[in-house]
């Protein structure tokens, strides 16, 4: 599966500067992949009080757009998530378009981050975040839902692979952000495909640092702070001969422990 994650700055309040910015990116990236992801919010950016204006209605803008990109290349994109207007509240929405511009999976963010405001303005979801691309199982989480091993785990007990997370997450928390994507992939046997967002907001400065890390916990690629596209190749079958020589999916006691 080989990657391209686009890193950008994106544009606080601006959805038709940062359609027109990713549609570029996309073009670009595309020549060297078969799975491409985008950042969290990446429509709107943070700008959470002017979604009453700003969000995209059912999604059905961006739906439209990144299934127009996915069709055009053949290619899958993990479209990032954008901030969708329903009857029920704003969700921060993770969309995964197939090669054929088939909308495969949409996907609510479960955990809001208060430090960012999220709970304020946007619904919390309660869906699935697993989903396949073609024959591989994996999950797609967004952000702050990385602090939340027993959510992500309940994710990868299916015979997922991969696990991509799509981010805009401070520089001032980097640390943490490193430490918990190596941690997911360690833990859970499988590739871990995180794309952060570069640039600032009127609140943040964001820390970049996308990440492709292997089952082993090796790091494959790792970006700087800056915007950029950062490729890597994610060799699926590597995740079976780790779970084998640690099997720890097999070793697993669920009946002793109680996370309630
Ligand atoms: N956008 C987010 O969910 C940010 C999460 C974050 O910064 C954290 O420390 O967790």
């Amino acid at each position: 599966m080989k990657l391209a994650l686009i890193q950008h700055d994106i544009v606080f309040g601006d959805p038709e500067a940062n359609y027109r910015t990713v549609e570029a990116l996309v073009n670009e990236a595309q020549e060297n992949a078969d799975v491409l992801v985008l950042p969290e919010l990446w429509t709107t950016g943070y700008d959470l009080s002017r979604l009453e204006s700003i969000s995209d209605a059912e999604g059905e803008t961006t739906k439209r757009f990144i299934s127009r990109l996915a069709k055009t290349h053949q290619k899958y994109i993990v479209a990032g998530s954008i901030a969708k207007q329903t009857e029920t509240g704003v969700y921060n929405t993770m969309l995964v378009f197939g090669p054929a511009g088939e909308l495969l999976h949409e996907y609510d963010k479960a955990h809001l981050f208060r430090l960012m405001d999220e709970e304020k303005f946007l619904t919390q979801g309660d869906k699935s975040a697993s989903f396949s691309i073609g024959n591989k199982r994996a999950a797609g989480v967004i952000c702050y839902d990385i602090r939340f091993p027993e959510f992500i785990r309940t994710h990868m007990i299916h015979d997922q692979q991969v696990l991509f997370v799509v981010a805009e997450w401070p520089k001032a928390r980097l640390d943490h952000w490193r430490a918990l994507l190596l941690s997911r992939a360690i833990e859970n046997q499988c590739y871990v495909v995180a794309c952060n967002r570069a640039g600032s907001d009127p609140a943040n400065e964001f820390a970049g640092h996308s990440m492709i890390i292997g089952p082993w916990g090796e790091v494959i690629a790792e970006a700087g702070e800056e915007a950029t596209i950062l490729y890597g190749e994610a060799v699926l079958d590597q995740v079976d001969d780790v779970r084998s020589r640690i099997p720890v999916f097999q070793d697993r006691r669920p009946s002793i422990y109680d996370v309630t």
